[in-house]
């Protein structure tokens, strides 16, 4: 795999390879710690992940290990020395919980996000890797825990709720309420992990991964995405859906034909035999 840059940032690497965009946090020291310049330098390189025709897969993994003291992180959620007393402050002094945006886009993008756990992944870092569609991490080095309870936070969405669903209630609740440590291979057995791989093939892995995914037909990808999401997202996840129905259903030459009747002002002619059963 040759990686391309993408764009530069300063708190996130993101590199383009055959299909795969990488999309990487870059604060190791700070266990890779989310400050809103984070969050928002995540929001356009997904962004520009979503709108490249060339893309289908999106890693989210991390940079590291730390220069202090060699530990890996995927992500240790929001930064507590940028949370003021009504969000995470930017450089424009507004507080913004920011990242809950990032989480939406991952959930509604029409493509495949693999979240790359090479080390922890805490608080809102544990969200976004239950955000994402899978989770590959290092058997040597992943570690999942939640700590939204020690710090007056909640992730009532995602985070929470969704990982219920995946980790069954009983679980999930211990996940919060107690705020342990677990192993890559307990959060396997968990269900929030799909694969355990060791430390020094994980990031080969999950482009791997990503080629075997990118093999298969788009439509089909992302359809069935949607599909999973939509009864857990209400309204969204049936609009989400249904927008792609639309899409299909325009491509139909019943459809050309209401639009150019319209456009030529006749009576649409859709043929008598089309009622397919
Ligand atoms: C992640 C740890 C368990 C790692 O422990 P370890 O002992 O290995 O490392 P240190 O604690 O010594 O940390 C090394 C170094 O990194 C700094 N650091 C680590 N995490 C953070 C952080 N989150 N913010 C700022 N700085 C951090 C630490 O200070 C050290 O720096 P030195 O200068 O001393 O070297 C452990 O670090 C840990 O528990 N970290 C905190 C985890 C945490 O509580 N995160 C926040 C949870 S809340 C959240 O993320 C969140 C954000 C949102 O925006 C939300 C929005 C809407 C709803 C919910 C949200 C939400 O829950």
């Amino acid at each position: 795999m040759t990686w391309e840059t993408a764009g530069e940032y300063e708190d996130i690497t993101y590199k383009k390879s055959a299909g795969v965009a990488r999309i990487a946090f870059n604060r190791p020291n700070v266990r890779n710690a989310f400050r809103p310049k984070t969050t928002k330098e995540l929001y356009d390189a997904f962004y520009d992940a979503q709108e490249d025709t060339s893309i289908g897969v999106i890693l989210l993994s991390a940079e590291g290990p730390s220069e202090k003291d060699g530990v890996y992180s995927f992500c240790s959620g929001g930064d507590q020395k940028a949370r003021g007393h009504k969000g995470y402050v930017g450089e424009d002094g507004y507080h913004r919980l920011n990242i809950l945006e990032v989480q939406r886009l991952i959930r509604f993008m029409p493509k495949v996000v693999i979240a790359v756990v090479p080390g922890w992944a805490v608080g809102g870092g544990h969200s976004l890797h239950v955000v994402c569609d899978i989770t590959l991490a290092s058997e040597e080095h992943a570690k999942f825990k939640q700590t939204d309870a020690d710090v007056t936070s909640f992730d009532g969405g995602y985070g929470s709720a969704y990982l219920a669903k995946m980790v069954g209630q009983k679980k999930a609740r211990e996940i919060f309420f107690l705020g342990r440590t677990y192993s890559a291979q307990q959060a396997l057995e968990m269900g929030m992990v799909n694969a355990v791989v060791p430390h020094d093939k994980l990031e080969k892995t999950a482009y791997e991964w990503a080629q075997e995914i990118l093999a298969k037909s788009p439509t089909s990808i992302k359809m069935l995405k949607f599909a999973m999401n939509l009864t857990d997202d209400g309204m969204v996840g049936q609009q989400v859906f249904a927008g792609e129905a639309t899409r299909l259903a325009y491509m139909t030459e019943e459809a050309k034909e209401g639009r150019n009747a319209f456009l030529e002002k006749r009576k649409p002619d859709f043929g008598k035999n089309n009622w397919i059963p």
